[in-house]
């Protein structure tokens, strides 16, 4: 770890212990580094916003996405406080950031009751194995979109 590294860490863990104090989240903080540049910050925003999605990682993502005017964050890099769950997991992909460094594990937020730990567990069952219940309908009707997208031409394909 070299001392910008560490200092990039510090600043989401302090993000996330400042949530705390301000009340506005869960113990979540993260930043987003482009050469060595700070472009957005996240605190976890749940219960303040009523947003369940709102997860520190998301929450700066967006914000450093809105900032470049581009859903491609490549050449990014997060800092964050916690081992990201998930959804943010699959957001840190979609938005196609470089590294992930994390400071707490999955373990630790398990322990302060928050399941991320769960939500891995069920990802690794076979669909029919895990509590949340899907069925498949639609196909047909659903196919219609993907047909019209493979042949338009006004496309912005990501
Ligand atoms: N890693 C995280 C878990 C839960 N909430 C967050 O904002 N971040």
């Amino acid at each position: 770890m070299t001392e910008a590294q560490e200092q990039f860490m510090r600043e989401a863990a302090q993000l996330a212990l400042e949530n705390v104090h301000s009340a506005q989240g869960g113990p979540f903080g993260a930043v987003i580094v482009r050469d060595g540049e700070v472009i957005a910050r996240g605190m976890n925003r749940v219960t303040s916003t009523s947003d369940p999605t709102a997860h520190a990682e998301v929450v700066a993502i967006r914000e450093a996405a809105h900032r470049l005017g581009t859903f491609d964050l490549s050449g990014c890099e997060i800092y964050t406080s916690c081992e990201p769950c998930p959804m943010c997991l699959g957001a840190i992909y979609w938005a196609r950031l470089n590294r992930v460094y994390y400071g707490c594990t999955q373990a630790d937020a398990d322990a302060i009751g928050f399941s991320d730990q769960f939500i891995y567990e069920e990802l690794a069952r076979p669909q029919d194995q895990r509590r949340l219940e899907m069925r498949q309908l639609g196909r047909e009707v659903s196919l219609q979109a993907f047909e019209a997208w493979t042949v338009s031409q006004s496309k912005v394909p990501y």
